[in-house]
């Protein structure tokens, strides 16, 4: 880790205290961590940063199990199962918090673009870009006006509907390392696409990861088509 990873990283950690902390006393926080309550209201106030080692601990671990049951509690099923997401797609100061977190837990390739579907994929796909300081493409479901060539992928969906992702061709290069993400999988139907489309490109796939996954369907089937870590923030049963 050279000093400008190592200084990133304790500022993530910092934005990590600093948002448990909105909801908790020093007291809890530190109970929560692990860490003295005196030396966490030094890193909240921005007078110290925390050491790389106690960083990694509080992103990859403590911000993890926070994070997961934070979109815990922001995400709503209606009595269909159907999943009302917006409080966390729409909350880009959160899901910036996410990034880190997803690339601490889970070893990911290091990304020259990531890749998701328009639309609820967008934000987080922003927010992992960023992180990586990687390219940013969505597919989407229409083709964009002015734009002549286009990756295509489609399938037929278990519901009997035809579903068709198209991405401008040049938005992934041959030899590009893609990171697929989305803010859902439950079929995996639209990661088979976003995967195929990353075929398509000649691309190498470093990593699938998705924020919520709504039971195994779609991580074993994201699985069976790529070697690369597949995770998700939280699982739903
Ligand atoms: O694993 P799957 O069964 O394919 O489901 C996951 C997909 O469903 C949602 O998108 P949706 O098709 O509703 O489009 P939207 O993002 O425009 O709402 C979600 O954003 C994922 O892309």
């Amino acid at each position: 880790m050279n000093r400008a990873e190592k200084a990133a990283l304790q500022l993530q950690a910092v934005a990590v205290l600093r948002t448990l902390k909105e909801t908790r006393t020093y007291e809890e926080l530190s109970t929560l961590t692990g860490l003295p309550a005196g030396d966490l209201n030094r890193y909240v106030n921005g007078h110290v940063l925390p050491g790389a080692d106690r960083a990694r601990e509080v992103v990859s671990e403590v911000g993890r199990d926070a994070l997961a049951d934070e979109l815990v509690a922001r995400v709503a099923f209606d009595d269909e199962g159907y999943v009302d997401n917006s409080g966390v797609v729409f909350d880009q100061s959160f899901l910036d918090l996410v990034a880190p977190v997803a690339a601490e837990t889970f070893e990911f390739a290091s990304p020259d673009v990531v890749l998701t579907a328009a639309t609820d994929g967008i934000t987080l796909g922003a927010a992992m870009a960023s992180f990586f300081d990687a390219r940013l493409a969505y597919a989407k479901k229409s083709k964009e006006t002015a734009v002549e060539e286009f990756i295509e992928s489609r399938q037929r969906l278990a519901s009997g509907i035809e579903l068709t992702y198209y991405l401008p061709k040049r938005a992934i290069e041959a030899g590009d390392t893609v990171l697929v993400v989305d803010d859902l999988i439950r079929s995996g139907e639209t990661q088979e696409l976003l995967l195929d489309i990353a075929l398509q490109a000649d691309a190498d796939v470093g990593g699938v990861f998705t924020l919520i996954a709504v039971g195994d369907e779609g991580m074993r089937r994201a699985r069976e088509i790529t070697d690369a870590p597949v995770g998700a923030l939280t699982t739903f049963e």
